[in-house]
């Protein structure tokens, strides 16, 4: 296959038209009384008409079809983990760390049959709060194509590449890029073997890049490493061609006589992207003392409350460290957000052990973490050279300022919750003694 093209750019107003058909992008207007090559034109909005310009997210596609030519949406129930269901159990506020999930092998499964829902809050009908997703398959989407009615996809491969075809083009995207698909764009991934990965989903509105503030103009995940796809059209008739929707928590099919990819120009600036995490610009301390981890912010979905995100995806990317006089390590930690870390690759520093690739850790509002024994005495002990860490690691986390509640799958249906997991701080000694200098 050839090498996939991609448009560069955060937010920008893009416009693209399959080479196959020159001219079929209208020009000076957005809905010519007949478009080129007989398309009809359709609007995605992602703000509401009136949100402000700065704000305002839209684009316009030019297909064979309008998305309406379908049949009449049914519930379905095969993705049985899927949910919205926040009160299967109790509330339970203690340290939680899930082993590797389990990637299917007896039984073929698919990225949508393949969606289990670990944990979560709030509810799409009130455009509030956030899901917490893995997705744990083997096989490609068949004459199917998927979209979310409940908030924005951001998806973070593990295993795996992930061959995504968009209403907009085509995108790969590997462990250690991700790939953002907004509130109802559809699309279909295909896989090429045991394929796994964490999406967080955010019901309330669109990812942003964090503002930099005294960094500058540059700096953190820059604008212009994100890659948006280009238009790229199946024609092909299809009989029941098959559009899940994930709605208000629950899935449905509609099905319809031709392919949706069908897409053969669009401009806007309302796109699905990805970004590859080795771009990300690191910014840390360079003379003492440990960074809030906000430093390696990638993307931020504000509240309306200044400073505080519905949700922020971090990673903790290799990097220098380097900082004198100082326990470099995480800090000990209550926090009034919700902290859910998952493992790309590597090995977490806090946690060398136990915290794997694959599985996850949530640290819920004000309960406390930080670095089991191990890493505390070798970071108290240790000579603070020029160290370079977490190489060939990734760990990221989802930060919430909702507090999160662990689905019936999580916490029992899995089988991968680490009822030992206190246990890596209860012998932390104590170091308590009458010299002031120890
Ligand atoms: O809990 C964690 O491991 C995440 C984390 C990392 C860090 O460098 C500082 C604070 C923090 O919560
Ligand atoms: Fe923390």
């Amino acid at each position: 296959m050839t090498e996939l093209k991609y448009l560069s750019g955060f937010g920008s107003e893009f416009s693209s038209e399959d080479p196959r058909k020159p001219g079929s992008l209208p020009i000076g207007q957005n809905s010519p009384q007949k478009c080129p090559y007989g398309l009809y034109a359709e609007q995605l909005s992602g703000t509401a008409f009136t949100a402000p310009r700065h704000e305002n997210k839209r684009s316009w596609l030019y297909r064979i079809r309008p998305s309406v030519v379908h049949k009449p949406f049914k519930k379905l129930d095969i993705a049985k983990h899927l949910t919205h269901n926040w009160d299967e159990q109790e509330p339970d506020p203690n340290q939680s760390r899930w082993l590797p999930f389990d990637i299917p092998s007896d039984e073929s499964v698919d990225f949508v049959t393949g969606l289990h829902t670990v944990c979560g809050a709030g509810d799409p009908r009130s455009r509030h709060g956030i899901a917490i997703h893995v997705y744990l398959c083997n096989a490609s989407m068949d004459k199917s194509a998927f979209y979310s009615s409940d908030g924005d996809f951001l998806i973070v491969p593990q295993q795996g590449k992930l061959k995504i075809t968009t209403e907009f083009g085509l995108m790969e995207v590997a462990p250690n890029e991700i790939a953002v698909i907004q509130l109802g764009m559809r699309f279909a991934v295909f896989v090429e073997g045991p394929t796994r990965g964490y999406i967080l989903e955010v019901f309330d509105g669109h990812f942003k890049l964090p503002d930099l503030g005294p960094i500058g103009a540059n700096g953190l995940a820059n604008p212009r490493d994100f890659l948006t796809p280009v238009a790229h059209y199946v024609d092909e008739e299809t009989p029941g061609f098959q559009i899940f929707n994930k709605y208000q928590g629950f899935l449905f099919v509609a099905e319809q006589n031709h392919n949706p990819f069908d897409v053969v120009a669009w401009h806007g600036n309302y796109v699905p992207y990805k970004y590859d995490l080795n771009n990300f610009m690191v910014i840390n301390a360079v003379l003492y003392d440990h960074c809030d981890p906000s430093i390696f912010t990638v993307l931020t979905c504000p509240s309306a409350k200044p400073g505080i995100a519905i949700a922020d995806f971090v990673i903790f990317p290799p990097r220098w460290s380097v900082q004198e006089h100082t326990f470099r390590p995480p800090y000990y930690h209550r926090n009034c957000m919700s902290e859910f870390m998952g493992l790309i690759l590597g090995s977490y520093e806090a946690k060398e052990g136990g915290f794997l690739p694959g599985g996850a850790s949530l640290h819920s509002m004000m309960t406390p973490h930080g670095p089991d024994d191990k890493c505390f005495n070798a970071a108290s002990n240790g000579a603070l050279v020029p160290q370079k860490i977490a190489v060939g690691t990734q760990a990221f986390m989802f930060e919430s300022s909702l507090s999160l509640a662990i689905t019936k799958w999580g916490a029992e249906t899995c089988q991968k919750l680490d009822p030992k997991y206190y246990e890596c701080w209860q012998n932390l000694p104590k170091h308590f003694s009458d010299k002031a200098k120890v």
